[in-house]
């Protein structure tokens, strides 16, 4: 299967189950893979043809700032059946990242696979 990937995607955004991290922003890192069919975009050379990259990590920043969600599961789920949808991708690989989050742990997050590989 062929995949289209983006890792360590970075948005400051409001996440948390605190009062006090509804008040401020964190960063949120993001890998994702999605599966794609590489030789039709190869075929053509043409990004229409190819699940778009930029695209796929605008909309993922821009849904995550508008989310402000409290968990970072919420958050991946969401994102996730957000993309398949828009994007039209069968099966999607996203771990979700919150660094820094726990005292004493360099990061800590979630990932989620969901769909079915072609
Ligand atoms: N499984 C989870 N555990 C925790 C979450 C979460 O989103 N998923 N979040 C928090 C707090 O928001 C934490 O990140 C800040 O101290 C705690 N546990």
């Amino acid at each position: 299967m062929d995949k289209v990937f983006v890792t360590d995607l970075r948005v400051s955004a409001v996440i948390g189950i605190f009062e006090w991290e509804r008040r401020i922003r964190q960063t949120l890192a993001v890998d994702l893979e999605v599966a794609a069919d590489c030789a039709a975009a190869a075929a053509t050379d043409r990004v229409t043809e190819a699940v778009d990259y930029k695209a796929l990590a605008k909309r993922v920043s821009a849904f995550l700032v508008e989310g402000e969600f409290q968990l970072v599961e919420t958050a991946a789920e969401r994102t996730a059946e957000m993309v398949r949808a828009e994007f039209g991708v069968p099966w999607i690989r996203l771990r979700l990242h919150k660094p820094g989050a726990l005292s004493g742990a360099r990061d800590v997050g979630v990932e989620v696979e969901r769909g079915q590989c072609p």
